[in-house]
């Protein structure tokens, strides 16, 4: 039995930490991998503001000590002057993995033009995968599950179908989805028998 999957979620939001808005990013985050995960989980949250220091930490302290291998960010990426997201999470990382960034920009431009403004990034810290997501709730399940025809047919793969099997390289838990909402792509040798 492998350990159990810890996952940060990270909501970077003035305004929500503050209390001029109810925090509507980390219960986005924890509904959409409810539904998606059917491999235990855990999550480790945190609602912080625009502050990068406080980011940075934050990112290092869920990386290092909670033992989570994979942390989801939303907000803070855009190009405002408080928006610093991307610049905290480079700076805590070894290693960028831009594939994600790009792919989340491609996915989010089927639903607002506005997503060429999104800086988001993607890296690895020690064990532990760390991705931003945009601030607006609803692109949590844009970006992660990708884009459906209106018939359910997915057109654009959403990001998180990669996810698994960078944590699989990383040397984390073996992480499973239910696959009507998001089918997790590992090379055939990678595939392990479905636990029940
Ligand atoms: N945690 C959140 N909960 C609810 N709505 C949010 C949250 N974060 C962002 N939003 C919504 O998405 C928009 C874009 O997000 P962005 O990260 O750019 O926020 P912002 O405008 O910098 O403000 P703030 O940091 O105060 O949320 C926000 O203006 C807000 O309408
Ligand atoms: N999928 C998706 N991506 C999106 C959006 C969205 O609504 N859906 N909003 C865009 C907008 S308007 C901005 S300004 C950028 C940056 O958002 P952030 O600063 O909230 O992280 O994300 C973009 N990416």
């Amino acid at each position: 039995m492998s350990e159990p999957l810890r996952i940060g979620l990270v909501s970077i939001s003035d305004r929500a930490s503050d209390g001029t808005y109810r925090d509507q990013g980390i219960p986005a985050l924890e509904d959409w991998l409810g539904k998606a995960l059917s491999s235990p989980w855990q999550a480790v949250e945190r609602l912080i503001p625009d502050e990068r220091p406080l980011i940075e930490r934050t990112l290092a302290e869920l990386a290092d000590h909670a033992g989570c291998s994979l942390v989801l960010t939303t907000g803070g990426t855009g190009p405002s002057p408080r928006d610093v997201t991307p610049e905290a999470t480079l700076a805590v990382g070894d290693k960028e993995m831009p594939g994600f960034g790009e792919e989340m920009r491609r996915i989010s431009l089927n639903f607002v033009p506005t997503a060429i403004l999104s800086r988001q990034v993607a890296v690895i810290r020690g064990r532990c995968l760390i991705i931003n997501l945009p601030g607006q709730p609803k692109s949590i399940r844009e970006t992660l599950e990708g884009v459906r025809d209106t018939d359910g047919a997915v057109r654009h793969v959403g990001i998180f179908a990669a996810v698994p099997y960078c944590i699989d390289l990383i040397g984390g838990p073996y992480i499973e989805t239910d696959e009507a909402v998001i089918k997790a792509f590992r090379p055939k040798n990678a595939i392990r028998p479905r636990q029940a």
